[in-house]
């Protein structure tokens, strides 16, 4: 083989409860990884597109390659010789796993070029490379959910423990993406390092209540357990509107509303598509009452993750 082309999906981590331990993904946006085979041994970015130049071109600098040098070394491979093209296809530092799919999409490509030596969970700590370098910080929550698809739970990460669970068909995502940017290293370095008892015990209780909910497909059960008592509180300050935007989604049919990942974006989930639909169009309405232009993706679960698309 020659060259390989995959695809890799934005996702949804924390899922509001679920600090650096719950992801899922979505079907769409995603970020797609070319490669192709060459004499001349080395890993070198040749294209990116959809960044307007803003990420690095160095492949130890830019998450799509710095886990097939991660890969590479881990199998011992020294000669290989391939250039990368990188087609991003949504914002950078937007809490939509930017820096995971491209990571995940790079993984998935330089392991079916090699003609598949790992299996897709044994490919996850590579993809967690990609985020170090993104963030400071290799957390398994984005690239986990955009490498195996489902709904992820990372239930230790010394050892790595990492499952998915079920969730009810009829179960919507809606992602809305405010034009605003928000590092993660930066949303990181404001939390704080110590939580109450109170607070843990409360965090708990809804970790314990989202698992069960959407394991039993009780809507109702998810949507009293989509409550972050520990880090919304300190990151939505970031994001204009927080409060108001989020009580838009559930005043239009949203089970509950939470940040993505790190922000900026903000996410709902619905039972069915229609009520999906309904909290996007009221949160873009918040967002654009303030002057705040956003885009909207609704979509169910990814069960599949990553696809290698030739
Ligand atoms: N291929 C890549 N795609 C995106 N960001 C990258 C990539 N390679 C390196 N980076 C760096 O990662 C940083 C953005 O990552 P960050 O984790 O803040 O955003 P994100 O992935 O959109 O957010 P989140 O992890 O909250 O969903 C930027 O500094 C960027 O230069
Ligand atoms: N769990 C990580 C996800 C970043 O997308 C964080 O919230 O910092």
């Amino acid at each position: 083989m020659n060259s390989v082309k995959a695809f890799a999906p934005a996702t949804v981590a924390n899922v509001s409860c679920g600090f650096d331990i719950f992801g899922f993904a979505i079907q769409e946006p995603g970020d797609t990884v070319e490669l192709y085979k060459r004499d001349e041994p080395g890993i070198v970015i040749t294209d990116i597109t959809g960044d307007e130049g803003r990420l690095p071109r160095q492949a130890e600098k830019n998450s799509v390659t710095v886990v097939m040098l991660a890969l590479l070394k881990h199998l011992g491979i020294k000669d290989l010789g391939c250039e990368v093209v990188l087609r991003k296809n949504m914002p950078l530092g937007s809490g939509m796993g930017s820096s995971a799919a491209s990571a995940v999409a790079g993984v998935v490509a330089m392991n079916e070029l090699l003609g598949n030596p790992l299996s897709r969970k044994e490919l996850l700590p590579f993809a967690m490379e990609g985020e170090r370098i993104a963030s400071g910080s290799a957390h398994a929550d984005n690239v986990g959910p955009s490498l195996l698809g489902g709904f992820v739970v990372i239930r230790s990460y010394n050892p790595l423990d990492i499952f998915t669970i079920p969730v009810p068909e009829d179960l919507y995502c809606t992602l809305v993406h405010p034009d605003i940017e928000i590092n993660t290293k930066d949303a990181r370095f404001i939390l704080r390092n110590e939580v109450s008892l109170k607070n843990t015990i409360a965090q708990m209780g809804n970790v314990a209540g989202l698992v069960a909910g959407l394991m039993k497909a009780d809507y109702d059960l998810i949507s009293r357990s989509m409550v972050d008592v520990i880090i919304e509180p300190v990151r939505s300050i970031l994001i204009p509107e927080f409060k108001e935007v989020k009580q838009a989604a559930i005043s239009n049919g949203a089970l509950g509303c939470s940040i993505s990942g790190a922000g900026p974006s903000m996410f709902a989930l619905s039972q069915g598509i229609e009520n999906a639909q309904n909290a996007g169009k009221a949160m873009q309405e918040r967002f654009a009452s303030a002057g705040i232009e956003s885009a909207v993706h609704v979509s169910g679960i990814n069960q599949g993750g990553a696809v290698v698309l030739q």
